[in-house]
């Protein structure tokens, strides 16, 4: 099931989201001492990362990871980490622990077990989960074409950590799987503009899963819906 919510600009969308998000993120810390949050990377969440990053709740006990990355180290301007760096692990958000993927001196394929392991390690179910979508239909590392696809959208798969190579990503990435985003206690989904409110129509028009495997994330059985936030 999909909750849409829609926003004028993508500046009120930022402003919801990061409210809906700090909310939840202080009900973890509340009842269980602690939270996790994990982001995408990519152009889209930027202002929300902003917007976030002010948010006054005890970050000192909120564990930050991203969904996936781009096996790159982070003087490059495609890492994720980096973007989470310069927009949301600032001012308050500073306080933030985090938890992310790229190891220098190896590659995405060495890196897995030990990613596997580290990642296998933080508290289920995660908190909070934001995604974005690709035009082509991507979410997290769940691109089309990609080598590792079947399991890395398979919701019975124990792993935690996958790597990825596919066509339209540029360069070799890691992404957590479906089983580990599939329970989040929020689960929502970021995307802006006209282009990607057509993709996601596409989406939620048909079954196949290797063409558009972001139908894998909808098609998926939770006690609560997804949270579809879109401006234009
Ligand atoms: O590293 C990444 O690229 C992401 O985590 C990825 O899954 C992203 O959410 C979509 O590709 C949308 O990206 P844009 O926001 O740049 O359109």
């Amino acid at each position: 099931m999909l909750k849409r919510h829609e926003y004028e600009t993508r500046e009120a969308l930022a402003e919801a989201l990061s409210a809906g998000v700090a909310a939840v993120l202080a009900g973890g810390i509340a009842t269980r001492g602690e939270a996790v949050l994990a982001v995408s990377g990519g152009s889209t969440p930027k202002l929300f990362f902003q917007h976030l990053s002010r948010t006054e709740i005890d970050w000192s006990r909120v564990t930050v990871l991203l969904v996936d990355e781009r096996w790159v180290p982070e003087t490059s301007d495609r890492s994720n980490a980096r973007l989470l760096r310069e927009n949301l692990l600032q001012g308050p958000a500073g306080a933030a622990r985090t938890e992310l993927f790229f190891q220098e001196g190896e590659s995405a394929e060495e890196a897995e077990a030990s990613l596997s392991r580290r990642f296998a390690a933080l508290p289920r179910p995660l908190d909070v989960v934001v995604l974005g979508m690709g035009d082509d239909g991507h979410t997290a590392s769940f691109f089309p074409g990609g080598d590792r696809l079947p399991e890395a959208i398979d919701p019975a798969n124990p792993a935690a950590v996958v790597p990825m190579r596919a066509p339209g990503a540029t360069e070799p990435r890691v992404t957590l799987t479906l089983s580990r985003l599939a329970d989040a206690r929020l689960l929502a989904v970021h995307i802006e503009g006209e282009n990607k409110r057509a993709t996601l129509e596409r989406a939620l028009g048909g079954t196949d899963t290797a063409e558009m495997p972001v139908r894998a994330v909808f098609g998926l059985e939770r006690e609560t819906p997804i949270e579809l936030f879109w401006a234009p």
